[in-house]
């Protein structure tokens, strides 16, 4: 599969401390002790400053909340001035957690594996990782540094700084620390039902994770066209067409309601086609007219696809996702233009009266035009993205369906790359990578279905989860304290968030198991448990009495309790994260930085510093303001409505 690498691989995790400690023995470096921190503040490694309040606008420079880019800048120039030669530069920097640093430039290895017996005046790791350490510019960033094991650098984090970082961000908002792509245009293709079906629980995945990576590639500064490639031409319009004329002659008598329920009028029209040999003739007379463009066909077929439009329109907005249309049949006119340029290309070969495109490694070829001369599946992905290439100007374009489409989406990549339309190296662009998703299964662990086997529908799903909210609340007694319409809209958004959460917090290839009681739960990583975790900090500032937007012009922040560091430092964390979960398209990266935060927040600082009331009350209320606000775009970016009170 394309681009499998960077999809299976979990997030990269910095060596561990306990690993670190090990490796210091196997290198016979010690670990650094304080004489060490001494002899890099002697080398001009520490910096302080003091942290004032801000009354000016940050520079471009300050404004960048991501550490690990800042840190990069740094030791870019130190491992230059080592090694002149641009290719060596690549600075691989990573957060760590342990006594020694926050973070961590492990290039001391790789730069001696290059340079060892060439007549260096290095003697190893450590010593390379020395001299890294010792080129560092200074920096206010970097409070102290120190080499480990064979040659990581540790970096400890100015605490100003890390302060001064949030005062910009509580100033200048959080779009401040907003990751900046390389990519400038891209084409998220996700959802994508099929008409004249329900939309399932598959549906729900592809809507969900498609909406979140669109989410965070948006606030990434790139141009996102949210593409709905939905399933409204095929051979079974045939059959829906004839079925419609036979029960409703007259066209303009069809009604929403009349077959609104779309998933029974497809039943009936298939076991009609099943069991009337003369229907199933005329059914597929009906696609040939249809393809051919007679005008009654046409209508027939646009009035059922503006009705299957109608209920999928209904469900994105309780869902709160936008996408606009492009559907297969929006490519048709392109596809015999597109098929004779790769035909001119030499690709297209003749195969047991198909056309075909021969694909290195495959067993068998892709199919572009049918034995019947009709298009098909591939004939249209491929037309799309050409499309979306030629016409659209994407330079990447990511598809959102489950796993069990891999070998599609790997074939027909394949070919636009012998076509030379995309580079063969995966890390270039433009691009296109395929976000394939495990099966959602029920408590049985077998494929999720109703009690009586049937594809459990999306909108039973949103009603149950809304419901079950609701019951929650009440039993919490709030139907008293609030208004019907406040009941309802938390309802709604505890809902429909934990049914998101739940999904988005997976590693996506994995199944997982569909369970209400489970996901509503306000304990452990639920949605359910994050939104109150929210709505409690939003009532710490409220009921403080102060006022935030007074406190955010003119407080300081200072970060002198280990808890109040510790917040601190993952709040600056975002940038980083939002960036890496974008670029690698796992949601679950951003749902664990989520979970962490609020972890630290209640377990590390709100249990071990006293926020209203204290000596340190402004430090501390902004902290609380700069975790809600961080939190609240994690919501965002997952598709999750905030609530405020609980
Ligand atoms: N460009 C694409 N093939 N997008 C995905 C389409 C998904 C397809 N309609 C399905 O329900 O399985």
């Amino acid at each position: 599969m394309r681009g499998s690498i960077n999809l299976i691989l979990p997030p990269i995790s910095p060596p561990s401390f306990i690993s670190l400690n090990r490796l210091s023995h196997l290198y016979f470096s010690p670990s650094p002790s304080s004489s060490d921190l001494l002899k890099a503040a002697s080398k001009k490694l520490v910096f302080a400053t003091k942290t004032q309040p801000l009354s000016t606008m940050a520079t471009d420079e300050e404004r960048v909340g991501n550490v690990k880019r800042q840190l990069a800048k740094l030791f870019e120039s130190s491992l230059r001035a080592i090694v002149p030669d641009e290719s060596d530069v690549e600075p691989l920097i990573a957060p760590c957690t342990g006594k020694f640093g926050d973070y961590q430039c492990n290039n001391a290895m790789g730069l001696w594996s290059k340079i060892k017996g060439k007549g260096t005046e290095f003697r190893g790791p450590p010593s390379v990782g020395q001299a890294i350490m010792k080129n560092l510019p200074p920096s206010e960033i970097v409070e102290s540094c120190s080499v480990a094991g064979p040659g990581f650098v540790n970096v400890v984090l100015s605490k100003s700084w890390i302060a001064k970082t949030i005062q910009n961000m509580l100033r200048d908002g959080i779009e401040t620390w907003a990751p900046q792509l390389e990519v400038k245009r891209a084409v998220v293709d996700f959802s994508s039902p099929n008409i004249a079906k329900e939309m399932h629980v598959g549906h729900l995945r592809s809507t969900i994770i498609g909406d979140a990576l669109a989410r965070m590639l948006e606030f990434s500064n790139v141009d996102v066209l949210r593409r709905n490639h939905v399933g409204d031409w095929g051979t079974q319009f045939g059959m829906l067409i004839e079925f419609l004329f036979e029960n409703y002659p007259n066209l303009e008598d069809v009604s929403e309601t009349a077959i609104g329920d779309l998933q029974a009028f497809y039943k009936a029209s298939k076991q009609r086609f099943d069991d009337d040999a003369a229907f199933k003739l005329r059914a597929q007379q009906a696609v040939v007219k249809l393809q051919g463009g007679e005008s009654e066909y046409r209508k027939a077929w646009s009035k059922i696809c503006e009705i299957s439009r109608k209920e999928f329109d209904k469900v994105y907005q309780r869902l709160g996702v936008k996408l606009e249309e492009k559907g297969e049949s929006f490519y048709n006119p392109y596809i015999p233009g597109v098929i004779k340029e790769l035909s001119e290309l030499g690709l297209v070969e003749e195969s047991e009266g198909a056309r075909v495109i021969f694909i290195e490694g495959a067993n068998i070829p892709l199919i572009v035009v049918k034995s019947d001369g009709g298009f098909n599946y591939a004939s249209t992905d491929l037309t799309a993205l050409w499309y979306r290439l030629n016409e659209e100007k994407a330079e990447w374009i990511v598809y959102v369906t489950d796993v069990g489409q891999q070998q599609h989406f790997d074939m027909f990549f394949k070919a636009a790359k012998r076509a030379g339309w995309l580079p063969a190296d995966d890390s270039k662009y433009p691009k296109a990578s395929h976000v394939g998703f495990g099966l959602v299964l029920g408590e049985d662990g077998k494929r999720f279905r109703t009690r009586s086997s049937e594809v459990v529908r999306l909108v039973d799903l949103l009603d149950e989860a809304k419901s079950r909210s609701k019951t929650a609340l009440i039993e919490r007694g709030k139907a008293k304290e609030w208004t019907e319409q406040e009941l309802e809209q938390t309802a709604e958004a505890v809902g429909y968030g934990a049914v998101k959460y739940a999904d988005l917090k997976n590693n996506r290839l994995t199944n997982y198991t569909f369970d209400f009681d489970q996901m509503l739960s306000d304990k452990g990583n639920t949605a359910v448990y994050l939104l109150y975790a929210h709505a409690r900090i939003c009532s710490i500032i409220r009921k403080s009495g102060k006022d935030i937007d007074e406190l955010k012009k003119a407080g300081v922040i200072v970060l002198d309790h280990a808890g109040e560091r510790e917040l601190g430092l993952h709040l600056l964390q975002f940038s980083e994260v939002v960036e890496e979960a974008g670029t690698n398209l796992l949601p679950n990266v951003l749902c664990e930085y989520l979970y962490n935060l609020s972890e630290i927040f209640t377990k590390k600082f709100y249990s071990n510093c006293q926020v209203v009331g204290s000596a340190e009350e402004t430090s501390r209320l902004l902290l609380c303001e700069a975790t809600a606000i961080v939190m609240r775009k994690c919501f965002y970016l997952l598709g999750i409505e905030p609530v405020y009170k609980i």
